[in-house]
């Protein structure tokens, strides 16, 4: 019955060009609630820019992105998403709890609050502490923290592993699989390979995307 069920995220013929080189075009794919997607490529393929496109920070030169069957900008999109990059996408001089309080009064409360979130990314005990004395792991649980407690249902990851150990990675993948358990979305690239052994994995390879 699965294909039954309308993509939530549809784009169509994304055409994308930077320095007069075609990074990809006429790509197109579908996403439902549920469903993870994992961009595979080589170095400068073009993954980071497709989720800059897909986040709103860089606009494609063709094609299209609808939410919910209608284009992106006029629909709750970017409302509905959210992007964590390489950069962590916290404040350094806050501590961890003030960037939390930040990230929430920016957005609607998700489904775990604060000290919840912080135990589930193993930060319990680091509230006071500022950002820019945490290690990168830590600041990369914090960063994916921030998507427990803000509502979204589009997460959109580049390389979410880089920085973690052993746990944190199984860790990520533990918090996307109840993700798409919860009827969220998850796109991401990375270099690790992946075992999600439940989940729905959409892979697309951006080298083939020519
Ligand atoms: N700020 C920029 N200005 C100009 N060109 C850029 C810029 N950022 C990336 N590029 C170019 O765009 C192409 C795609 O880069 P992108 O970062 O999207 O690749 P990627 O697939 O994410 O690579 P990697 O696996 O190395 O992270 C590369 O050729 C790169 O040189």
């Amino acid at each position: 019955m699965e294909h039954l069920q309308p993509a939530m995220l549809e784009v169509a013929d994304l055409y994308c060009r930077r320095d007069d080189r075609s990074l990809f075009s006429g790509l197109s794919f579908g996403l439902r609630p549920g469903q993870v997607l994992l961009l595979e490529g080589s170095n400068g393929s073009g993954k980071t820019t497709l989720l800059r496109i897909l986040c709103g920070f860089r606009e494609a030169d063709g094609g299209e992105i609808y939410w919910s069957g209608r284009p992106a900008a006029e629909s709750s999109y970017f409302a509905d998403m959210a992007y964590v990059g390489h950069a962590d996408g916290t404040k350094k001089e806050l501590t961890v709890l003030e960037n939390l309080r930040f990230a929430l009064a920016l957005s609607q409360p998700g489904q775990y609050g604060i000290d919840q979130a912080l135990q589930k990314v193993q930060l319990s005990g680091y509230d006071d502490n500022p950002v820019q004395s945490l290690s990168a792991g830590q600041k990369r649980r914090l960063s994916l923290a921030r998507l427990l407690i803000t509502r979204n249902i589009l997460w959109i990851l580049d390389e979410p592993f880089t920085s973690l150990d052993k746990q944190g990675m199984e860790l990520i993948e533990t918090l996307m699989d109840d993700h798409a358990k919860n009827g969220g979305m998850v796109i991401l690239t990375s270099h690790h390979d992946l075992t999600f052994p439940h989940l729905s994995l959409q892979r697309i390879h951006l080298d083939s995307c020519l």
